[in-house]
């Protein structure tokens, strides 16, 4: 059947003109639409399988506003603009649209806005498909998994976790917290309990009123869980068995994690929530064990900072998938090991892993390095060499420095990624190939490609999920785990022995800016691994910090983390000492505190004993 296409545009030279290329290419129109009411209308009488938007239309309202609704509605679309500003692009993304046409534009590029609009929307949907599709099964497998309701309880929460996201989980019923879930790792959660939550917010029934229905939080809203740093939250009343009143709970460290998309993912699952939930609900009465699971780490990847949780969580969703991924972030942040495990954590990890880094080669040399050439097809090609993408047949082909590629060679580029068929050098014959690509890029692509450096088309092809990484200084926390990795693995190398690194050294790295990130802070530690003659790391050679900014950094790590760092630093030093608090060597020892100030501190910040094992 033909694919059907919406019209908005006000302009009505230029709207018919659309409709003779759109008709003559094969598409339906359902019609055209010269305002926003008008074109929801249109929707309303039949719904389009895509819609093409102008930005500035007849009446008040933008093609931004129609966007807005068309994404609630699940309807792609790609807007058409003769305004291909900064300001104007970045507005429109953050609509997510399917596509971007600048007008003027060739019948060509149309057309291929729309396939691009087509696969990205597909893989939109399938992804989503292949999420319910997995967390329901996992529901459903938890039910009839052995262990207490507790521990059935941290399975839901595991699998949630990985569909929405959060830092906080809390289960209420009837006017009560139930239990609660502070993440303090990849896959490490802290079970918070009814009188340890009490003791935190300070409210001696940890009363909870359930909302009547799905509700947003901002940061002024949730209050309750002062200490805990929480931005945004969404709270979700779920109709169990015997109308008692249950509520799911999702909190995030980040501002406005959570919109209509969040629900409407919840919705999907609801069902299958509710029989899980009415199932554990019904165990609740048999005594909880030990609920905790050994901690697991991403890949090698070190870092549990909940901004590198959140690509964690992005990256545990996107890999198993055929989906592209654009991963975007400043030198050094970790792109490319990023890459790499996307590709292990996918269904092609036996197939090879092929980087290329499109700065470094030449513009003609960069051609036959992707697609290979025959024999004779320039001077020096003695004999056939296959390309890349040939090499890289049923794995995973990694572009880095993508904003770097020459523009000639993005158009090449963008047909094979359509076609996913390639043809070599001086060759004839056509070659299908299977790729999946990820691309990487420490440049802002949005102002590549306002500035015409970067095509737009290519741009929306390659963005279907961007993964951002965090630059180092915006995850301090994460810099001491770094260090000691580095110093473990260079220690190792040089066959040397070194226990650990001064305090003074751990200050100064952490008030220092790493303009250069992990890479940085790598090398950094190999140097001082070789120079230092004792056991313990004492010198670092750092570029100066200013005073000024010493203190300034020192003060806002101190205000952002006190109750947050002490309570993970206590729980690593419990876990290192088994649970240990008595005795040489345990926990209290280590902290050089009394057992029992150690014990109450357990207890104000929420910490039970039995959660460390
Ligand atoms: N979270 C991490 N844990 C441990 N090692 C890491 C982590 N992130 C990066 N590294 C290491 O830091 C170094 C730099 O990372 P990588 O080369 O992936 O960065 P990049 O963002 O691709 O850099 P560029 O933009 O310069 O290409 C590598 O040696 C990598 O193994």
């Amino acid at each position: 059947m033909k694919e059907q296409i919406l019209i908005v545009e006000d302009q009505f030279v230029e709207a018919d003109y659309l409709r003779l290329l759109l008709e003559q290419a094969g598409y339906g129109i359902t019609g055209i639409a010269r305002s926003v009411p008008q074109a929801q209308e249109m929707i309303q009488q039949k719904r389009p399988d895509f819609v093409l938007l102008d930005i500035f239309l007849k009446g008040k309202q933008t093609g931004i506003d129609l966007a807005i609704l068309l994404a609630a509605d699940n309807i792609p679309f790609v807007y058409l603009s003769a305004n291909s500003n900064e300001d104007v692009l970045n507005a429109a993304k953050q609509t997510q649209p399917y596509g971007f046409l600048v007008k003027p534009f060739r019948e060509k590029d149309l057309l291929v806005a729309l396939e691009i609009a087509r696969y990205r929307h597909a893989h939109h949907v399938a992804a989503r498909y292949h999420k319910e599709t997995l967390i329901r099964r996992q529901l459903k497998a938890i039910i009839s998994d052995s262990g207490d309701w507790e521990q059935k309880l941290l399975k839901v929460v595991r699998a949630l976790q990985a569909f929405i996201p959060f830092d906080l989980f809390t289960t209420s019923l009837e006017q009560a917290f139930l239990k609660c879930y502070y993440r303090i790792g990849f896959d490490e959660y802290q079970a918070i309990g009814v009188h340890e939550l009490a003791t935190i917010t300070g409210k001696p029934a940890a009363v909870h009123p359930l909302p009547a229905k799905a509700m947003y939080y901002d940061e002024a809203a949730i209050q309750t869980f002062a200490g805990f740093q929480l931005k945004s939250g969404f709270e979700i009343p779920l109709r169990i068995r015997d109308g008692q009143a249950f509520s799911i709970g999702l909190y995030s460290k980040r501002p406005a994690a959570y919109a209509a998309e969040q629900l409407e993912l919840f919705e999907s699952i609801q069902v299958t929530l509710i029989q899980t939930i009415e199932a554990l609900l019904q165990d609740t009465a048999q005594p909880a064990t030990s609920s905790a699971k050994p901690p697991k780490e991403l890949n090698g990847i070190i870092g549990k900072s909940h901004l590198l949780l959140n690509v964690f969580d992005q990256l545990a969703q996107v890999a198993p998938t055929e989906t592209a991924v654009l991963i975007l972030g400043e030198t050094g942040t970790g792109k490319e090991k990023i890459a790499s495990s996307i590709h292990d954590l996918s269904n092609r990890r036996n197939r090879p892993f092929i980087k290329i880094n499109c700065a470094a080669l030449s513009p003609d040399l960069i051609e036959s390095a992707l697609f290979g050439h025959e024999k004779g097809a320039f001077t020096g090609a003695h004999e056939k060499r296959p390309g890349i993408f040939e090499r890289a047949d049923k794995g995973t082909l990694f572009l880095d420095e993508v904003g770097d590629m020459p523009v000639e060679l993005q158009v090449k580029l963008l047909r094979v990624l359509q076609e996913m068929e390639i043809e070599r050098v001086g060759g004839r014959e056509t070659i299908k190939v299977d790729v999946r690509i990820i691309a990487a890029t420490n440049k802002n692509l949005e102002k590549e490609v306002a500035d015409g450096r970067f095509r737009l088309d290519l741009y929306y092809r390659l963005n279907v999920f961007p993964v951002t990484l965090p630059a180092l200084r915006e995850r301090k926390e994460d810099i001491p785990a770094l260090a000691y990795h580095f110093m473990n693995h260079f220690a190792d190398k040089a066959g040397r022995k070194l226990s650990g690194i001064s305090e003074s050294v751990l200050k100064k790295m952490m008030v220092y800016k790493w303009p250069g990130n992990i890479r940085e802070l790598e090398h950094l530690m190999e140097r001082s691994v070789l120079l230092t003659k004792g056991s313990v790391i004492e010198e670092m050679p750092l570029p100066t910090v200013e005073k000024k900014d010493w203190v300034a950094d020192v003060e806002e790590a101190a205000m952002k983390t006190i109750a947050e760092n002490e309570r993970d630093y206590i729980i690593a030093v419990l876990k290192k000492c088994n649970g240990r608090i008595w005795g040489p060597g345990a926990a209290a020892e280590i902290l050089n505190l009394n057992p029992s100030t150690l014990k109450s501190k357990m207890k104000k910040l929420g910490i039970k004993k039995e959660y460390i094992h």
